[in-house]
């Protein structure tokens, strides 16, 4: 019987793993174990029928080693400070194993924003932005959207911040609109990586993308643009859900005409096309499938599913995605994983030439921008592979090792005391 899941031991308990499969030395895992800084505020958000409700908030800053603290900020009603301590971890790696020059960190809002109006998220977006406007900036700690957050609320962030600061501070969020100083090629980037994250896999495998049948968790900003991306390489996408549930098709979605219902506010229990039939999220992670890609939250392929799955490959679209036991099973079962700190970096990576852009005062075309996200993944990718020859490990244990290994030197170089 799994024990309750706790992302938080999660991510401490493969980094120990990695530490002794890379023969790291401990001493510095005390420092990596614990974020540098973590803030909880509460947000009193006056509500459209004038009452007032107040809602817990979070940013957690777990390292800035390596450059200013990057990441999401996550709206959901299961959100909590040890969630979001998990997230920032994982961010510290993501960028570490792509070798992009920021810390990590993440936010959140405890909160289910399908219960409030688009009024009132404003207000509570605006005053979490007041609250936690000391410790965020463009040379500090740069926030970016994540699961129920999007380039509005990015606008949000950044008006507040700059009519804090009395001048337009572009630089303080990304994934912003284009039209407020975001970069082309963002919104899709996360989906992007995981296309490229399979593609590199596959090649290893010697298959092709249109060989594959791919099942995916989650049809939202990751979820929606690898599935269009996908569909448009060819790949047969037989199975998509959301958080009302799945539909799946043995001749192939139209992974286009599928999101694009979703983007107009549809839920998926009620999408209708002959051909398809409706299935729980849990069929779909263990649906007939070559390539299973989660792209929603944390625990969904735990020592329960990972027993029934039926695919050969999965790409972690979603941050931590997979339970260590679950780990352990797909290694016995054979099923070969591309771990999230490496396939959904996507998003960080253009975040970084987002952040660039605004710093330089530049503006680079779409194409540019998905050619540079393709060498910085190709790269790392290459580096992971020689890594899981020299230590004989998974993917995961040769990015957390890579990672490890990088924040592990920073924290030399630079010296623990001031
Ligand atoms: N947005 C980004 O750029 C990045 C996101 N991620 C990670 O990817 C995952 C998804 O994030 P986004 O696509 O941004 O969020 P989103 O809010 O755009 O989409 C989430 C999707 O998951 C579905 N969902 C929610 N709860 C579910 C449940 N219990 N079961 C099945 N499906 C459920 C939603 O209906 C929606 O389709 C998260 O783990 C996030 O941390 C990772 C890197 C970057
Ligand atoms: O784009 C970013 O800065 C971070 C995106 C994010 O939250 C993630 O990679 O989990």
């Amino acid at each position: 019987m799994e024990k309750r899941y706790d992302p938080y031991e999660n991510v401490i308990s493969v980094m120990d793993k990695a530490m002794e499969i890379g023969r790291i030395d401990k001493y510095m895992f005390e420092i990596l174990k614990n974020p540098q800084r973590e803030t909880k505020v509460y947000l009193p958000v006056e509500m459209d029928d004038g009452t007032v409700k107040v809602f817990e908030g979070y940013r957690v800053q777990h390292s800035n080693i390596r450059g200013p603290f990057k990441g999401g900020i996550r709206y959901h009603q299961e959100c909590d400070l040890n969630e979001v301590k998990a997230l920032a971890t994982w961010m510290s790696l993501k960028c570490a194993v792509v070798n992009i020059p920021f810390g990590g960190a993440k936010g959140g809002i405890k909160v289910d924003p399908k219960t409030l109006s688009k009024r009132e998220l404003c207000r509570l977006t605006r005053r979490y932005t007041y609250a936690i406007e000391p410790i965020i900036g463009a040379d500090s700690d740069i926030p970016a959207p994540d699961v129920n957050t999007n380039a509005q609320t990015m606008a949000w962030v950044l008006d507040t911040y700059s009519m804090l600061k009395g001048k337009p501070c572009p630089g303080v969020v990304t994934g912003k609109p284009v039209e407020l100083g975001g970069s082309k090629g963002r919104a899709s980037a996360t989906g992007r990586g995981v296309v490229i994250s399979a593609k590199l896999l596959l090649e290893q495998e010697k298959k092709e993308l249109k060989d594959c049948r791919v099942a995916i968790q989650g049809i939202g900003n990751v979820g929606g643009n690898a599935a269009r991306i996908f569909y448009h390489r060819d790949a047969k996408i037989v199975a998509l859900s959301d958080v009302s549930g799945g539909i799946f098709s043995e001749d192939g979605l139209n992974a286009d005409q599928v999101s694009e219902f979703v983007e107009k506010g549809g839920l998926l229990v009620d999408y209708h096309e002959p051909g398809i039939r409706h299935i729980t999220n849990e069929e779909v992670i263990t649906c007939d499938c070559d390539l299973l890609v989660p792209a929603a939250l944390e625990n969904q392929i735990n020592a329960e599913t990972a027993e029934k799955l039926q695919c050969r490959y999965i790409v972690e679209g979603a941050n931590g995605p997979t339970t260590v036991e679950a780990d352990k099973i797909l290694e016995e079962r054979g099923i070969t994983l591309i771990p999230d700190i490496f396939a959904n970096s996507g998003g960080v990576v253009v975040s970084y030439f987002e952040w660039v852009q605004n710093l330089q005062e530049l503006t680079w075309e779409k194409s540019q921008v998905n050619d540079m996200l393709e060498n910085i993944l190709s790269k790392a990718f290459n580096e992971m592979l020689e890594e899981r020859k020299n230590s004989n490990c998974s993917y995961r244990m040769a990015a957390y090792i890579i990672a490890l290994r990088r924040l592990i030197y920073a924290e030399e170089i630079k010296g623990i005391f001031p």
